[in-house]
């Protein structure tokens, strides 16, 4: 898929069985949301469940959210039923559970394309296993359709024993794998959710962490986050004016033909100049998205 400006700073889980919560999502300032048919959905709710999502996005009102419908695993009795289903419900992109290889992927895909999924339906993969972690290239170039990498730190957590800590030390291995491929290979990518609700500090830390490291933005479970991650993860105020200085310096010193020049005593090379540009277009894409949710 080609990679786009498309703000990516919150992107909220919603049990697809919960009729309350798909709908409350469409007053929610969330820049992306998640229909889950996995974990949050019980087994006797996920036909229900499919129903529910299928209605909803079908209904609209989520503006320009990004939609992406969360199936179970192809190894499960509702991994098949949910894909054919999805595959045409108006969602922008389906997420894979528990990916493990480039083959799960194709046959999904191949699933979605037999059941008639548009041409730009894009695929997302949990990545929450230890193979997905040793197999993240294969897997970010599995296909065109690929758009991004879900860090699934819960289970990765579980099947790594390894402990939820502050710095989230334990994670920075894998979550370096997955950044490397994801952006050797254009796509985008989001981290783990953060389960203690009651811990608003914590919360914030992990995002200011994982916005440090590259990821686009931050999965989560509830709506009271959304305004942090939206805050953490978008470009400040000083971030947006020092891109623009530096990309009409820069031009100044094209014209004057000079590739390197000093901004406020700062080394400016074009390498700058592109970061700073595609900072200023995440601003101008967040600012449209806000403009259009009123
Ligand atoms: C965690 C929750 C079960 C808590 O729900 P609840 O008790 O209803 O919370 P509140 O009373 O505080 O809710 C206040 C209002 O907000 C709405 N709400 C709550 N959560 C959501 C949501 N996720 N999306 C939309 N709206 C939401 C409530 O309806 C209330 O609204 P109102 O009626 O107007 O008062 C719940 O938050 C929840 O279910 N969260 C999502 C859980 C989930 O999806 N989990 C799976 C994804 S995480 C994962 O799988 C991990 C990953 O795979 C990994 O391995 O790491
Ligand atoms: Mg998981």
């Amino acid at each position: 898929m080609a990679a786009t400006i498309r703000p990516r700073r919150s992107v909220l889980y919603m049990p697809g069985s919960n009729a309350r919560a798909l709908d409350k999502a469409r007053g929610l300032p969330a820049d992306g949301l998640v229909f889950d048919l996995e974990d949050a959905v019980a087994p006797d709710a996920k036909a229900e469940a499919r129903g529910l999502i299928r209605a909803a996005i079908a209904q609209g009102g989520y503006g320009k959210r990004e939609l992406i419908v969360r199936v179970n695993g192809l190894g499960t009795p509702w991994g098949y039923p949910d894909l054919a289903e999805m595959a045409t419900a108006g969602a922008h992109a389906i997420l894979l559970p528990k990916v493990e290889s480039a083959d799960t992927v194709r046959q999904a895909e191949a699933i979605l394309a037999a059941s008639g999924a548009p041409a730009d339906l894009a695929i997302w993969c949990m990545m929450e296993t230890p193979l997905a972690m040793l197999d993240a290239k294969d897997i970010a170039r599995a296909t065109p359709r690929l758009g991004g990498f879900v860090m699934g730190t819960s289970d990765l957590a579980k099947d790594l024993g390894a402990l939820h800590t502050p710095d989230r030390l334990p994670f920075v291995t894998s979550l370096g794998l997955c950044l490397l491929a994801a952006r050797a290979y254009g796509l985008a990518i989001l981290d783990g959710v953060y389960l203690d609700l009651t811990d608003e500090e914590g919360f914030a830390a992990a995002c200011r962490q994982g916005r440090e490291m590259g990821f686009d933005g931050k999965t989560l479970i509830h709506p009271k986050t959304i305004a942090a991650a939206n805050q953490v993860f978008a470009p400040s105020a000083d971030e947006i004016a020092w891109s623009r200085k530096i990309i009409a310096a820069h031009a100044e010193a094209e014209r004057q033909g000079k590739g390197v020049l000093l901004v406020d005593g700062k080394l400016i090379e074009n390498l700058h100049v592109v970061s700073a540009q595609r900072l200023v277009a995440q601003a101008d894409a967040i600012a449209a998205l806000e403009a259009e949710a009123g």
